[in-house]
C-alpha cells in the first residue's frame, strides 16, 4: 500500500486563513487587533529562525506582533519582568516564551509565571490541569496540530488505537490526553516500553515524538495505519543537510495509510495553531463567542 500523505502545510494555510478570518471580523465588529507577544532569551540559531517565521505569519493573518529578544545572560527577574508586563498588556492577549531557556533561567518558574488564559503555548500547570480534566484550557501547538489532521482525515477517532512514542510535557503526553478526549486507547511508550515494535505494530494511529531522526521503521507499522511524525530533526547525509522526522518516512510510507511528511506536516501545523490559539484569547479575554474550528 503507497500511503497518503497529510499534507500539513496546506492545511495550515487553510487554518491561517481561517485565523485571518476572525482577525477581520474582531477588527471590523469590536475594533480589537488579537496581538501576540513572543520572548527569546539567547541567540540559539534555530530558535531565531522559528521566531521570526513566528512573527511573519502573525502579521501576515493581520495580528500584532511583539518581539522581545533578550540576551542570553538576561537575569530571572529581568525575564520574570517583562512577563509581568506583558500579563498586564491588554495589547497583549498571547505570550510565548521560546524553550528551551538558558541554564541559569528556571523554565518552570518562568512559565508558570505567564497568565495562564494567555499562555498560548498551553505550558502553564493549571492549562495543563484543565486540558487533563476535559475543561477547556489553551491546548499545546503542536499536539492541537495533529489533532486536527488525524479528525480531518479519519472524522471520529473514537475506538482507534493510538500510541504516543515519547512523554514530553509538550508533545507526548499532552498529545495522550487529547487522543483520550477524542476516545482513542491511548498507550504512551518510551525509551523504557519493553518491546517497543510490538506496541506500535498494535496501533491505529502513531505519534512519533522522541527526537531521534528516523527511529521507527516501517515493519513496525501496522498495515493500513495512521503516522504522524512530530520529529524535526537536522542530519547530515551525503555531505548534505537534512530535515528528517522521528520515522524512517520511505519505508514507513509503504506500509502506512497515512502519513505526514518532514518537513511540510506537523512543523507548519505548530506555528498555525499558535495563531488559532491567539485568536482564540483574544475572543475569551473580549467575551466573545469562540472562532469555530480552531480549538479541541
Ligand atoms: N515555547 C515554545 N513553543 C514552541 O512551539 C516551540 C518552542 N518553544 N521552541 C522551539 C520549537 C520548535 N518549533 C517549530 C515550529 C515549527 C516548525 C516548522 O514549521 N518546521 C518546518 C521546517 C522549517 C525548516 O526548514 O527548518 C516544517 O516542519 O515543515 C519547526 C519547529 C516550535 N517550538
Amino acid at each position: 500500500m503507497a500511503a497518503n500523505i497529510i499534507d500539513g502545510k496546506a492545511f495550515a494555510a487553510t487554518v491561517r486563513e481561517k485565523v485571518a478570518g476572525h482577525v477581520t471580523r474582531l477588527k471590523e465588529e469590536h475594533d480589537i487587533t488579537p496581538g501576540l507577544a513572543v520572548v527569546l532569551v539567547g541567540e540559539d540559531p534555530a530558535s531565531q529562525v522559528y521566531v521570526r517565521s513566528k512573527g511573519k505569519q502573525t502579521v501576515e493573518v493581520g495580528m500584532n506582533s511583539f518581539e522581545h529578544k533578550l540576551d542570553a545572560e538576561t537575569s530571572e527577574a529581568d525575564l520574570l519582568a517583562l512577563i509581568d508586563k506583558l500579563n498586564n498588556d491588554p495589547t497583549v492577549h498571547g505570550i510565548l516564551v521560546q524553550l528551551p531557556l538558558p541554564k541559569h533561567l528556571d523554565e518552570d518558574l518562568v512559565i508558570n509565571s505567564i497568565a495562564p488564559e494567555k499562555d498560548v503555548d498551553g505550558f502553564h500547570i493549571s492549562n495543563v490541569g484543565l486540558l487533563g480534566t476535559g475543561q477547556k484550557s489553551m491546548v499545546p501547538c503542536t499536539p492541537l496540530g495533529c489533532l486536527m489532521m488525524l479528525r480531518d482525515y479519519h472524522g471520529s477517532l473514537s475506538g482507534m488505537d493510538a500510541v504516543v512514542i515519547g512523554r514530553s510535557n509538550i508533545v507526548g503526553k499532552p498529545m495522550a490526553q487529547l487522543l483520550l478526549g477524542d476516545s482513542c486507547t491511548v498507550t504512551i511508550a518510551h525509551s523504557r516500553t519493553k518491546d517497543l515494535p510490538e506496541v506500535v505494530r498494535r496501533a491505529d494511529i502513531v505519534v512519533a515524538a522522541v527526537g531521534r531522526p528516523e527511529m521507527v521503521p516501517g515493519d513496525w507499522i501496522k498495515e493500513g495505519a495512521t503516522v504522524i511524525d512530530v520529529g524535526i530533526n537536522r542530519i547530515e547525509r551525503d555531505g548534505k543537510n537534512k530535515l528528517v522526522g522521528d520515522v524512517d518516512f520511505a519505508s514507513c510510507a509503504e506500509r502506512a495509510g497515512a502519513i505526514t511528511p518532514v518537513p511540510g506536516g506537523v512543523g507548519p501545523m505548530t506555528i498555525a495553531c499558535l495563531l488559532a490559539n491567539t485568536v482564540t484569547a483574544c475572543c475569551r479575554a473580549n467575551n466573545l463567542a469562540e472562532p469555530e474550528g480552531l480549538t479541541a
